[in-house]
């Protein structure tokens, strides 16, 4: 539970760096914090702005209907009904982030099979699964992949219902990756890991193909 003014530092904090390593391209991508849990509230980015710029007006507060609160004007995100699933199925979650990069693209292209609509991808004993939680000597987990329902209520089911709580992030096909975590540092903790673990395992494969 964060208060809105700590919640907005944190989101513009973290927008920027998401933004310098060029993961949220043409206003992709979508950040929250959660302000309240029963009932749900939270700070969420805007519909359509340049994440990549995020500035104090572009974060607006919306309760678990998706209404956006008195004292905050503008349309939220339109896959804010994954924010919501995501913070009614974990109630210690506090931070959700949306990321578009070629790195989650390439990996959610390679390891979904169209004709049975799912897939995962799998990481074992990688010493980066420490940062997701995984300090175990033989970790292994496998990532989720959903397909990119149009239809965003089915999207936000799709995703919600994918996610496990022990490893933070769900893929969508050709789209991006939904990483949480209890604070906005573990949220951006889990995401820089996984985008490292997806960018290893391209050029790995890559470099034992040439
Ligand atoms: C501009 S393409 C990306 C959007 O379609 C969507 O996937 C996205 O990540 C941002 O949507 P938004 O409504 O701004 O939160
Ligand atoms: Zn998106």
């Amino acid at each position: 539970m964060y208060p809105f003014n700590q919640a907005v530092e944190s989101l513009l904090e973290i927008a920027h760096r998401c933004a310098q390593k060029g993961w949220l391209p043409a206003t992709s991508g979508n950040l929250s914090v959660r302000l309240n849990g029963h009932p749900l509230s939270m700070a969420i980015t805007r519909s359509g702005c340049d994440k990549a710029c995020l500035k104090t007006e572009d974060i607006i507060v919306v309760d678990e209907r998706m209404q956006v609160m008195s004292g905050y004007a503008g349309k939220p995100s339109a896959e804010t009904s994954v924010h919501v699933g995501l913070y009614e199925k974990f109630p210690d979650i506090a931070c959700i982030l949306h990321v578009h990069t070629i790195f989650n693209n390439l990996l959610s292209e390679r390891y979904f099979s169209i004709s049975e609509g799912t897939g995962h991808i799998s990481f074992a004993q990688h010493e980066l699964l420490k940062a997701l939680g995984h300090w175990e000597e033989k970790a292994s987990i496998n990532i989720p992949i959903v397909p990119n329902y149009a239809n965003l209520e089915r999207l936000g089911q799709a995703v919600t219902e994918a996610a496990y709580r022990d490893v933070p992030g769900v893929l969508v096909h050709r789209h991006g990756i939904y990483a949480y975590g209890e604070s906005p540092e573990a949220a951006l903790r889990h995401l820089e890991a996984f985008e490292f673990l997806f960018e290893y395992h391209w050029r790995l494969n890559q470099a034992a193909s040439s």
